[in-house]
């Protein structure tokens, strides 16, 4: 079924006279963990913004499931099935754990979280079914025992699976993940990696981008790789690990010239 598939067409972005990304094409059959890597500066998070809507594309395309997306607003990709995190944690300190990923339910909800607050009967059905969700999620990704606890009493690792468990309440059938094992120590990547891969087993397709190289080799169905906002490889992680091109990328000179 392609019915929620995602084609990147042609996509463009300048920044002033910087060419941040040129011309990238690829697709993501559903149930993928497609992942983009690249050497520092290559234009991976502005496409994961491109895709999200925090960024318009110059050029080019965004389908899913055959429909427009690059004209929509972020709020209206989320409701698209397009959800995603960012590289740096966004918390809201003050509230606990399982209110933090209600938020991430309510961006489906027809109230929304502050009508939620206020406590319309809608608004009220909307936020039990926000919990209910949320709990299901944090059981689901081994946090339930910390729903109660303040979002700032998880430790780093834990965080970002707070993060997740937001970005899936709203169910969506794209997950966009911004580097999620970046800073994490060694047992949390290896508990944050499982996280990415029961998800996707699950049925949600995912766009990483990761410097874990690694990880991302054992992780990924497929591999784009960008550097100064090309595409100069994609394929199996067996394919692209083999690719003069992006070795060359990652050592600045061509593979056949060491
Ligand atoms: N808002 C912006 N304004 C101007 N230039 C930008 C902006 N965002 C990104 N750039 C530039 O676009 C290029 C691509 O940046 P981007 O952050 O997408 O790369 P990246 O592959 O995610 O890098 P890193 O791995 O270091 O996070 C860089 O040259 C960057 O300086």
């Amino acid at each position: 079924m392609s019915d929620f598939q995602l084609a990147v067409h042609s996509i463009g972005r300048h920044f002033g006279g910087l060419r941040a990304l040129h011309d990238v094409s690829f697709v993501v059959p559903p149930g993928q963990i497609c992942s983009v890597i690249g050497p520092n500066g290559a234009g991976k998070s502005t496409l994961l913004n491109i895709l999200s809507g925090v960024t318009p594309p110059s050029a080019g395309t965004i389908t899913l499931g055959g429909r427009r997306l690059d004209r929509l607003p972020a709020h209206r990709r989320v409701v698209a099935g397009i959800a995603r995190t960012f590289q740096n944690l966004q918390l809201f300190d003050e509230l606990t754990v399982l209110e933090n990923v209600m938020i991430g339910a309510h961006t489906r909800s027809r109230s929304g979280f502050v009508a939620g607050l206020i406590g319309s009967p809608g608004a009220r059905r909307d936020t039990a079914s926000a919990r209910h969700t949320a709990l299901q999620l944090l059981d689901r990704l081994g946090l339930a025992d910390r729903a109660q606890a303040s979002a700032q009493s998880l430790s780093y690792g834990e965080a970002k699976i707070m993060e997740i468990a937001r970005a899936m309440a709203s169910e969506p059938r794209i997950l966009l993940l911004d580097e999620p094992l970046a800073g994490l120590p060694g047992g949390a990547v290896e508990r944050v990696a499982q996280v990415v891969v029961d998800l996707n087993r699950s049925g949600t397709s995912i766009i990483l981008v990761e410097h874990n190289v690694r990880v991302v080799m054992q992780l990924s169905h497929h591999i784009v790789v960008l550097s100064n906002g090309e595409l100069i490889s994609e394929g199996t992680p067996q394919h692209v690990q083999a690719d003069p091109a992006v070795i060359e990328a990652y050592l600045g000179e061509p593979a056949d010239a060491a």
